[in-house]
């Protein structure tokens, strides 16, 4: 039986100087998860938060914490995000020198355990960590800023990773670019799970994100 599909709201998009209220607003509004993207000038050009705003913002909402740690090395804060507050912690292949390890502590946090893949990524990074995961987060952009353009050649990378998942108990995450345009692709392609920023947090009010998020499950079904 097909997962049921994930809605994740990236809270990049939203006002930072609200930022529990707007966490509150798509939470209401019917977001599945809630999605953190951690960035450090280093692994990414642009920095966003660390830890001690994820702890802050915990009590908005009660929704999956999904962290996506734009961070390398990530193995030193780990723990801190997982005290923090998330409940699932996913890591780029690119900046995990020891990727096995890096995920065993992630669950032994009591974590999910992610891998994210740059674009230009081979699938062939998780092949032998496979066990270890909870989701695999093919990235349809280049990470580092929200309202970019889908990459359609990710489509194709998409549905190898859902042949390599198999009958595998893991969740397949598409981030960058996902829209009502591309959301019905990317379902069709294998993906469960979908982050989107700027095509949510549009609109400034919680009627709009409703809207926004209604509008991209009505797409995957369409
Ligand atoms: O991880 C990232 C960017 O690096 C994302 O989570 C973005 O925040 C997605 O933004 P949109 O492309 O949906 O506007
Ligand atoms: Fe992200």
């Amino acid at each position: 039986m097909a997962a049921e599909i994930l809605i994740a709201p990236s809270i990049l998009s939203s006002d930072f100087s609200r930022l529990g209220e707007e966490i509150a607003a798509v939470d209401r509004a019917g977001a599945d998860w809630i999605h953190l993207d951690v960035m450090d000038g280093h692994f990414v050009p642009n920095i966003t938060f660390g830890p001690p705003i994820v702890a802050a913002v915990r009590k908005a909402s009660v929704k999956f914490f999904d962290a996506h740690l734009m961070i390398e090395p990530a193995d030193p804060y780990l723990d801190a995000f997982a005290e923090a507050g998330c409940e699932g912690i996913t890591v780029h292949a690119e900046a995990c020198r020891h990727l096995d390890r890096t995920l065993q502590r992630i669950r032994a946090l009591g974590c999910k355990a992610g891998v994210a893949l740059n674009p230009a990524t081979s699938e062939t990074a998780i092949e032998h960590v496979l066990d270890r995961l909870d989701l695999v987060l093919v990235m349809t952009v280049n990470p580092g800023f929200g309202g970019q353009s889908f990459i359609p050649a990710m489509l194709e990378k998409v549905a190898r990773v859902r042949a390599m998942i198999g009958t595998r108990d893991i969740r397949l995450q598409v981030d960058g670019g996902v829209s009502p345009e591309t959301i019905g692709d990317l379902a069709r392609a294998g993906a469960d799970c979908f982050v989107a920023g700027s095509a949510i947090y549009r609109g400034g009010s919680e009627a709009a994100y409703r809207q926004n998020i209604e509008a991209l499950r009505a797409a995957v079904v369409a």
